[in-house]
């Protein structure tokens, strides 16, 4: 195939080919600027502006294809990394497919306790964790909790008289509450991450390709505001929004004005405005902050 004889001298990132990561994946290769064009059917995209090519997975196998080294960079989440038990470097926590891995038990049972799940038969997609957890539980590896695998709908299992308990990904709680579960513990919190082989290909695109993405990340955590103040409340107003460095203060045709801009954090833009104003800041605006490098 063609395709593959163009991969030689590119560096492989290995992203999500479908499920809960896809489309967050995408949007960040997007705001990255890595673009590229994905044929229908077709598991490998060449980039167009830079030499990486990327191929589509599944999240669960990513973590051995950069483990193995055969893709220098990745995107999946901690849980798939933890559960595969590779050696990679978890170099970035890209804040988006956020859950917690848990002990789900039916919630009218009789049974509530992790201990009281000692020899039965638990269902997960994650049976290496599971063993781990139940290896902790039971004080020894040879244990006698039977741990049996499925590959989806593992919440269905219970019902169907498949399992005593799941361990499954909780994220708002909805699939466990409509299947009558409940949990009783938490084995992982994870979140996606950017992975990197131990001895990736190309060392100096890594470093560009993480700095990318730092920039995207801080781009969705910052806005820009400017708004307009007398130089006197300056170290009032300074004190709310100090910017990540500094703010750039520059004077106004209007005496004794200055107008203010600086990056301040989304989730607090709000209350910053109306400090700004109560302190007598006026003419506030925000702007969204497309990209950045910090
Ligand atoms: N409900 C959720 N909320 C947030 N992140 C999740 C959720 N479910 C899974 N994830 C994250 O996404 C990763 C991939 O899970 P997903 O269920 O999408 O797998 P898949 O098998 O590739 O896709 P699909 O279930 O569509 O076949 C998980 O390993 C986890 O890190
Ligand atoms: O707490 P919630 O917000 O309801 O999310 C949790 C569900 O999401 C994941 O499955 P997904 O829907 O991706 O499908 P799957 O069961 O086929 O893996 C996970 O396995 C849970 O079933």
């Amino acid at each position: 195939m063609d395709l593959v004889n163009h991969l030689t001298d590119r560096l492989l990132f290995a992203v999500p080919k479908k499920g809960r990561l896809y489309e967050k994946c995408i949007g960040l290769l997007k705001g990255a600027d890595i673009k590229f064009n994905r044929s229908k059917r077709l598991d490998i995209a060449l980039c167009t502006n830079l030499p990486i090519a990327l191929i589509f997975l599944p999240a669960a196998d990513i973590p051995t294809f950069v483990g193995e080294g055969r893709c220098s960079l990745g995107v999946t989440g901690v849980d798939q990394v933890k559960e595969s038990n590779v050696d990679v470097d978890l170099a970035m926590d890209l804040l988006f497919g956020r859950c917690k891995l848990q002990l789900q038990v039916p919630e009218n049972g009789e049974l509530k306790k992790p201990q009281d799940f000692i020899g039965k038969t638990i269902v997960s997609s994650f049976t290496s964790l599971t063993r781990e957890y139940f290896e902790k539980l039971e004080g020894k590896k040879d244990i006698t909790t039977k741990i049996k695998y499925v590959g989806g709908s593992v919440e269905a299992s219970c019902a169907l008289g498949v399992a005593d308990a799941i361990v499954d990904l909780v994220e708002s709680g909805e699939t466990m509450r409509a299947a009558g579960l409940i949990d009783i513990d938490t084995i992982l919190d994870t979140s996606a991450h950017l992975i990197i082989s131990k001895n990736p290909s190309h060392p100096e695109l890594v470093n560009v390709i993480k700095s990318r993405i730092e920039g995207v990340l801080a781009a969705q955590k910052h806005v820009l505001c400017t708004y307009n103040a007398p130089r006197s409340i300056l170290p009032t107003v300074l004190k709310l929004t100090p910017g990540r460095r500094a703010a750039t203060v520059s004077p106004l045709e209007v005496d004794d004005w200055v107008s203010v801009s600086s990056m301040i954090e989304r989730s607090k833009s709000g209350i910053i405005m109306d400090q700004l104003k109560e302190a007598g800041a006026s003419d506030i605006l925000l702007f969204e902050i497309s990209n950045c490098r910090v």
